[in-house]
């Protein structure tokens, strides 16, 4: 064993102390008292230049952690941290008598406490009994520096339920002259503690006391609920000319910054804080690795907090831009992954109404139904000022300001759009959803009906929890028709029951004030809806087809991010001449006439060709469009839907 050999470090007592080590009778608390012991007798010795800094740091670590492998175990035969479980566990038997208790302990009236007062008194004979040694005690939230401050705090934690820490400044009083003294102030201040549950609930927050009894000074008392106090050992009178640090523990800072010669006990510190913890710090790292793994995980989720961070997302200003609530990018494959996984493999908080919905349809809800495409605005729909306007008022306001719209001025839950195909139903649905900063759900019922066949159902309902949970939400549903449509003879069972779970969500989302959430149903068919749903969908609005100056629009529109060299003579020509034909159509033609320019390069250029040497799209490829391109909506139909509107719709 490397024993050190001169001055303060007194060979006789560091062998009688190994002596008692190796008896074989020697008991726990004998043996911390023994540790604690040689860790003095290091660090005096280091102080005073005696042995060299390496071995300093060397002896104290070992040391330290012998220490504290007796202090912190819990084996009865062997630990001493028994005592301080007893008191957790009485403290916690307390508390559980009030959940709502909170400490009356104030840093002010903690001064008036007894047992500080009796504590302050025992520094007080202490620093009688001392010689002209100085200590200096700061109190931090830094861990323990040395052993022996930790041996101090444990034996008043075991006593009182306090955490005090005492500097000691005398190399003949060590620790066990002054724990004699302090003993009896823990046994008294354990008392107080246990005559009133309050004090008795400060066990577990450990009001920090520390003691200072410099000579000069007058014995202080700090205490703060999450320190732990520091202690740093003294050099003896004899060196102070030698003496080689002046250590420093700035309150709340964690990272100590002991300033010495060499940065030496810096060294030592963090050499002792690697293997020497007391078991309410390893207990505190442990809480805080858990808070981390915690954060960690929920920094990915998509439930839980994510509902917050969905709802950030969305909570765009009205011509913000639209944050896809997934990123789009490398990092989809991974979030697919973790959606694909269940909740309680993620092992991260989710939201409470999601618990009952199958992960696997929560992940195709996410990846499939909810609308992660680019913005849309009002200003890019051509046309429909009516539907617009109405849209505006009745929805997208009342979901911008809920406060205003509330009671008769309340928004409907269900509106539905109908008119022939092609003619931007599913644009005014994501418009509402942009605009009103909305999460957009779009679902094509056929789907509902035909790709989760028996499963229909279930995802109805958990589309609308999904929705629930990121609230605003437009929930758009297409071909709503062939959901809601009349009962037939002919009607399948599961397409009943997949009906019967719209109607009840939806009536939840109506008649449930706090929800918001809105149905927009879309179809070609409103004919077929039956009389219950259409009674739900309240607002039915027609999306005609475009008139001439929204087909006008939409030409301008999108030649505007093409080379062309239209007139507005032949612009206003093309708008003629496309009579009848839809949004959807009027989108078709521009984008056949910009493959005219393609079809006029010769097939063996198309390879070398560069893009400024195609030539711009020109009048004659309308022309030419319009052969192929036709009106896809036939005139006996449009009759229906003008019939239609006339009857049940809500607009002109
Ligand atoms: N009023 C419009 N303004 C601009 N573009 C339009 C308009 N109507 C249709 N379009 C174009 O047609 C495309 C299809 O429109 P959309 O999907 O909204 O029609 P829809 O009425 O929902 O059709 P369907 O009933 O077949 O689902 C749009 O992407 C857009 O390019």
């Amino acid at each position: 064993m490397q024993i050190p050999k001169t001055g303060s470090i007194h060979l006789s007592e560091w062998q009688k102390n190994e002596f008692v080590l190796t008896s074989g009778t020697c008991l726990p608390h004998q043996k911390a008292d023994v540790y604690r012991a040689h860790l003095t007798q290091i660090q005096y010795a280091w102080a005073n230049s005696e042995i060299s800094e390496a071995s300093a740091i060397h002896l104290f670590k070992k040391y330290a952690e012998k220490c504290s492998a007796i202090i912190d175990s819990d084996k009865v035969e062997i630990g001493l941290n028994n005592h301080a479980d007893s008191i957790l566990a009485l403290a916690r038997c307390r508390q559980n008598d009030s959940d709502k208790w909170q400490s009356s302990l104030t840093t002010n009236n903690v001064l008036e406490l007894k047992c500080v007062q009796e504590m302050a008194e025992a520094a007080n004979k202490v620093q009688m009994c001392q010689s002209t040694a100085k200590a200096t005690v700061r109190v931090g939230n830094g861990v323990s520096t040395s052993g022996y401050s930790t041996v101090l705090s444990k034996n008043i934690h075991r006593n009182s339920g306090y955490t005090v820490s005492l500097a000691s400044s005398s190399n003949s009083q060590t620790p066990e002259g002054c724990s004699n003294i302090l003993q009896n102030t823990m046994i008294s201040a354990f008392s107080l503690a246990k005559e009133s549950t309050t004090d008795l609930q400060q066990c577990p927050s450990q009001a920090n006391i520390a003691v200072n009894h410099h000579k000069e000074l007058k014995p202080s008392v700090k205490l703060s609920t999450q320190s732990v106090s520091n202690i740093f050992l003294p050099t003896t009178s004899a060196n102070l000319g030698k003496r080689k640090a002046c250590y420093t523990l700035e309150d709340g800072n964690t990272d100590t910054q002991l300033i010495t010669k060499n940065q030496t006990l810096t060294t030592c510190k963090s050499a002792v804080d690697q293997g020497f913890k007391t078991a309410k710090e390893q207990l505190m790292v442990d809480q805080q690795k858990k808070n981390k793994q915690t954060q960690g995980i929920t920094g990915v989720s998509v439930y839980g907090s994510s509902k917050r961070s969905l709802g950030t997302a969305r909570s765009r200003n009205l011509h913000g831009k639209f944050v896809p609530p997934l990123p789009k990018n490398e990092d989809a494959e991974e979030n697919r992954k973790l959606y694909s996984m269940s909740a309680n493999e993620m092992n991260f908080p989710t939201d409470e109404r999601l618990k009952n919905v199958e992960p696997k349809m929560i992940e195709l809800i996410m990846s499939e139904i909810m609308d992660h495409g680019p913005p849309v605005k009002w200003d890019d729909i051509a046309g429909l000022e009516f539907a617009k306007t109405t849209i505006k008022e009745i929805v997208v306001w009342p979901m911008l300001r809920p406060d205003i719209f509330t009671g008769l001025r309340g928004p409907p839950k269900g509106i539905l759009l109908f008119g022939p195909p092609g003619t931007g139903k599913t644009l005014i649905g994501k418009c509402i959803a942009c605009q009103s900063g909305a999460t957009f759900f779009s679902i094509s019922a056929s789907s509902l009906t035909s790709k989760w066949v028996g499963e229909g159902e279930k995802m109805v309902r958990a589309l609308f929890t999904v929705a629930r949970c990121h609230q605003p939400a437009v929930i758009f549903i297409d071909e709503i028709d062939s959901l809601l449509s009349q009962r037939g003879e002919g009607e399948h069972e599961s397409s009943r029951r997949i009906k019967t779970e719209f109607l009840v969500q939806l009536d939840g989302a109506t008649t449930s004030s706090e929800d918001r959430i809105l149905v927009v149903g879309a179809t070609n068919r409103p004919q077929e809806i039956d009389e219950a749903a259409r009674r739900r969908l309240v607002k039915r609005l027609y999306i005609p087809l475009p008139e001439a100056s929204a087909r006008k629009k939409i030409v301008i529109s999108l030649m505007s991010r093409e080379h062309c060299t239209l007139t507005d003579h032949e612009i206003d020509a093309i708008v003629s001449q496309s009579e009848g034909y839809s949004g959807a159509d009027m989108t078709q033609l521009c984008r056949e006439a910009a493959l005219g320019p393609i079809r006029s390069i010769k097939v063996i250029d198309i390879s070398t060709i560069t893009p400024d040497q195609v030539r711009p799209i020109a009048y004659v490829d309308f022309q030419s469009a319009f052969l192929t391109v036709r009106p896809s909506v036939s005139q006996k139909d449009l009759e229906l839907y003008v019939n239609w509107n006339k009857t049940f719709g809500c607009g002109q």
